[in-house]
């Protein structure tokens, strides 16, 4: 069918086209399904229809689209069926709970690199791998297609160290502290970071705070050689680049299926050439893994899959019950994490985890005797090493090395939450603070986010402020307060959650 081309200069982030009804009636097509579309130039789109946008007799093309047939407004294009891409009935294979191949998966994670999928598509894949998971076999198929689909580095000094948590839990700022600790000590620590997924705030969105964060792989292996390592966001490196295509319907659905989370995080580590990382895996409840049985079980998968890419892997399970220190949220997070290098003081939970998990590391890289590595990374801190070393990095990433914990912004509009009687928090749901974090406006808004001031166990009494929601803007601080109120944070022994009552 002719159709005169009009164009719409919107990113869609694939080739999309927009037709009216009755032409679609009489192409005998759907949304969602695929057209060629050709002027000197050919491309395959995926299909949206309308009654009213565009009018008979004319199709709309979207941006990328459009510059891939370079085409020029009104002129006469050609329009015809096409067949779905086949890593659709890959898909299909996949919620019909059958074992995917090497080469299935493979098309899958290209066809998401180059926005062949529809987001419907994409949500199916992520969706079916959720309910039905996949085998060793399928995990290091997927991870392997979704390296060999990006960019990746390597270095010419071994170890090469990283460490990455699985999140889940709020408030796990260690990153910021872990990175240049391990760097102080002379290792070399390229860290890739994915944004929030779960959460209020991933190690990404936190370091965008002191420094921009988007680098291609080539800046990675540059700032990691010049100085000891860098924190930068996977999602613009071009290294995995299905990574952030897969978290990108993940995020909304606040799911992370173990399999994408197990490539997520081994594609980016393989990629930029690590050989020797340690991994947080966060247990307890409202965590993404929630007894130790299954905690155990992902330890042995990433620690597996580390021995088919030879990387050593070990696994640390941490508590994640209960938030990482008292601050969840952007600049919240940084302060608290700065203040930990500035001053090695900081809540108990956040130091020990963060030393601990450093400590492994030394001990893995070898610049440390076994069991001294705790000592050596409270050291590396104490004497101001770790501290300058984050300056270092900091800079080499273009953010402000003199900036201190207290200069980093939070959001200036409050409210504390009031405990509404003696007793002692007996619970603190993490879903929920996360909840409340989000619609304060994180991670968007980097002064939003919720300081805790009593934690699982401590004394309140009545009045005394059980956390502090801080916002950027006014009506995203009521909504937070409204929800807060409405669904709970915190439990408070004796606190009656909800009243059944006959009316
Ligand atoms: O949002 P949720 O699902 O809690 O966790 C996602 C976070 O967990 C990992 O942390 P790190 O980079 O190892 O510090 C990711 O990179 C990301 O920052
Ligand atoms: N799915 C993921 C979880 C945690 N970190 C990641 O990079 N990816």
């Amino acid at each position: 069918m002719k159709l005169k081309a009009q164009p719409y200069d919107i990113e869609v982030g694939r080739y999309e086209i927009i037709v009216n009804a009755l032409d679609a009636d009489e192409l005998g097509i759907h949304a969602g399904d695929r057209v060629q579309v050709k002027n000197r130039d050919t491309i395959t789109a995926v299909v949206e229809t309308t009654d009213a946008i565009v009018p008979q007799g004319r199709l709309g093309i979207y941006r990328e689209a459009w510059e891939a047939l370079k085409a020029v407004p009104d002129e006469v294009v050609d329009v015809l069926p096409a067949s779905k891409p086949s890593s659709v009935s890959s898909i299909k294979k996949k919620m019909d709970r059958q074992k995917l191949t090497n080469e299935e998966l493979h098309d899958i994670i290209a066809d998401i690199v180059d926005g062949n999928l529809t987001e419907v598509e994409l949500t199916a894949f992520v969706t079916a791998s959720y309910i039905y998971g996949m085998d060793a076999d399928e995990i290091e198929w997927m991870t392997r297609a979704m390296v060999k689909t990006g960019d990746q580095i390597s270095f010419d000094t071994h170890p090469v160290m990283d460490h990455h948590s699985i999140g889940g839990v709020p408030g796990n700022k260690i990153t910021l502290c872990v990175v240049p600790i391990i760097a102080a000590a002379g290792l070399l620590i390229p860290k890739t970071s994915s944004r929030a997924i779960t959460g209020a705030g991933g190690s990404a969105d936190l370091m965008e705070i002191l420094a921009p964060v988007s680098f291609s792989a080539e800046d990675v292996k540059k700032m990691t050689t010049k100085v000891g390592g860098c924190i930068v966001w996977g999602g613009a490196t071009n290294i995995a680049p299905a990574d952030d295509k897969i978290i990108s319907v993940e995020y909304p659905l606040s799911i992370d299926p173990k399999s994408q989370l197990i490539a997520s995080v081994m594609a980016k580590k393989y990629a930029v050439g690590a050989d020797t990382m340690v991994l947080d895996i966060p247990m307890g409840n409202e965590s993404k893994i929630p007894t130790i049985q299954e905690a155990r079980k992902l330890a042995r998968d990433f620690i597996d899959l580390g021995d088919r890419l030879k990387m050593r892997v070990e696994c640390a399970i941490t508590y994640g019950g209960s938030p990482i220190g008292r601050t969840i949220g952007g600049g919240l997070e940084v302060r608290e994490a700065m203040a930990m290098l500035e001053k090695y003081e900081g809540p108990t939970s956040f130091m020990e985890k963060t030393i601990a998990i450093s400590g492994m590391m030394l001990e893995m890289g070898g610049v440390s005797a076994k069991g001294e590595g705790q000592k050596m990374a409270a050291e590396i801190v104490k004497s101001g090493k770790a501290l300058k070393k984050f300056k270092e990095i900091i800079e080499v990433q273009g953010g402000d090395p003199n900036v201190t914990s207290e200069q980093v912004p939070v959001g200036d509009k409050v409210a504390t939450v009031l405990s509404p009687q003696d007793g002692y928090v007996l619970e603190i749901y993490n879903k929920r603070l996360v909840a409340v974090c989000r619609i304060a406006g994180a991670p968007h808004d980097k002064g939003a986010g919720i300081l805790i001031h009593k934690k699982k166990g401590e004394y309140v009494k009545k009045g005394d402020g059980l956390f502090t929601i801080y916002a950027d803007k006014e009506w995203k601080l009521d909504a937070a307060i409204k929800e807060s109120l409405r669904d709970p944070i915190m439990f408070v022994e004796g606190m009656i959650l909800e009243k059944v009552q006959v009316v």
